[in-house]
């Protein structure tokens, strides 16, 4: 079985891709031939990376090398990190890490090199943000617009940025994908910035504020004011604010999309955009936001997966959804023209 791939190591990567990854693990499984392991491993070795930057309970002075230093342990066989904090859902993966090195050593060298090019930029980058996180005392938030773009590109842009870089060496898409800069990196902050749009409250409350300063701080003196009662109005045009950021990067993941030639990669990309989407429309103008996690019901959800598989329909269902955040919008909402032009261009883009 050693060279099957029913090897035990490979068995515990799959255990710990459907242990971690409610929304990924079926996407990725459904990818042709060998490109399933290779992004499977490639998720594993980033959401291990993100348990260590998302642990408060580990101290800077030891986070920083950490996380700057991750990708070297990728060809340390046997390495494992035993020291997460006990509410970190997925520290199981790291106190086994020594699977996803063994899997990982295995990979062909094209697929190696951008998965280790990858983590060590994302680690440098989360690095970097902590150490801001840390010598403001906890009370730091990403402070402008660009910043926010910044931090958004380490976590999930660069993730973009592999997954194309993955595809073009497996010779299932072009080899020009992975050139793909600007569009790679707008599929990863259209996803990272709906998901920091939905947590608000769960983050909030953890005292991890990823709403940018140049937002929320034109309505309340600190973000958590945002969801205490008589400041309902501002909560939602400050969210208004954060829609119309993500929004922003729609018509690049169309582009995106329309450069994808095989199936089961399409699908794979196809599907985490349209619920994204439909997320940014379930939360728009939502007070339900300031409360509590709002998620998708499951009957939209399947409905959207069987309306993925092409880029027409893609572009209908993002002009769908763009259509519905246009007539939830307010007069008085000071995001009010942005959201009629951003709704404007997806339009015109289908
Ligand atoms: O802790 C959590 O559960 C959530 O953590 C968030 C955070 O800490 O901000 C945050 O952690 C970010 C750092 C680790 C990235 C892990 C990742 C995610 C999805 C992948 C999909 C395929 C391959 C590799 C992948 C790697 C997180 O998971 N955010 C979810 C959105 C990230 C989207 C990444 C991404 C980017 C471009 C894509 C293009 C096509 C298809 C999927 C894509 C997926
Ligand atoms: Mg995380
Ligand atoms: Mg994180």
């Amino acid at each position: 079985p050693e060279s099957g791939w029913d090897r035990p190591t490979m068995k515990r990567c799959w255990h710990y891709l459907d242990a971690t990854s409610r929304s990924f693990a079926a996407v990725i499984h459904e990818l042709d031939g060998d490109l399933s392991r290779v992004v499977a491993l490639f998720y594993l070795v980033l959401r291990a990376l993100d348990t260590i930057e998302d642990d408060m309970t580990i101290p800077i002075e030891k986070k920083a090398p950490l996380l700057e230093d991750f990708y070297k342990h990728l060809e340390e066989d046997g390495w494992n990190f035993q020291e997460s904090g006990p509410n970190e859902k997925d520290r199981a993966l790291l106190q086994e890490f020594e699977v996803v090195v063994t899997e990982f050593k295995r990979l062909d060298e094209g697929y190696r090199t951008a998965i280790a090019d990858i983590t060590k930029k994302m680690g440098a980058g989360m690095s970097r943000y902590a150490k801001m996180h840390a010598a403001s005392g906890g009370k730091f938030s990403v402070d402008t617009l660009p910043s926010f773009d910044l931090y958004c590109h380490f976590v999930a842009g660069l993730v973009g940025e592999g997954l194309s870089r993955l595809f073009s060496a497996s010779g299932k898409e072009s080899k020009h994908l992975g050139d793909q800069l600007t569009l790679s990196n707008s599929m990863g902050l259209l996803l990272q910035k709906t998901n920091i749009l939905r947590d608000f409250r769960e983050d909030v409350d953890e005292g991890r504020v990823f709403w940018p300063a140049e937002i929320w701080s034109k309505y309340v003196k600190s973000p958590e004011e945002l969801h205490q009662p008589g400041n309902e109005d501002k909560a939602m045009w400050a969210l208004s604010e954060m829609a119309v950021d993500a929004l922003s990067h729609a018509t690049d993941a169309l582009d995106y999309l329309t450069l994808l030639g095989n199936q089961s990669v399409f699908n794979f990309c196809a599907i985490p955009q349209v619920m994204a989407m439909a997320t940014l429309e379930a939360c728009f103008l939502n007070p339900a936001v300031m409360h509590r996690n709002v998620k998708i019901r499951k009957g939209e959800a399947v409905g959207l997966i069987i309306g993925a598989t092409n880029p027409r329909d893609v572009a209908y269902t993002f002009r769908d959804y763009a259509r519905k955040i246009h007539a939830k919008a307010r007069s008085n909402d000071p995001s009010f023209i942005k959201i009629a032009v951003l709704a404007g261009r997806i339009e015109q883009w289908t």
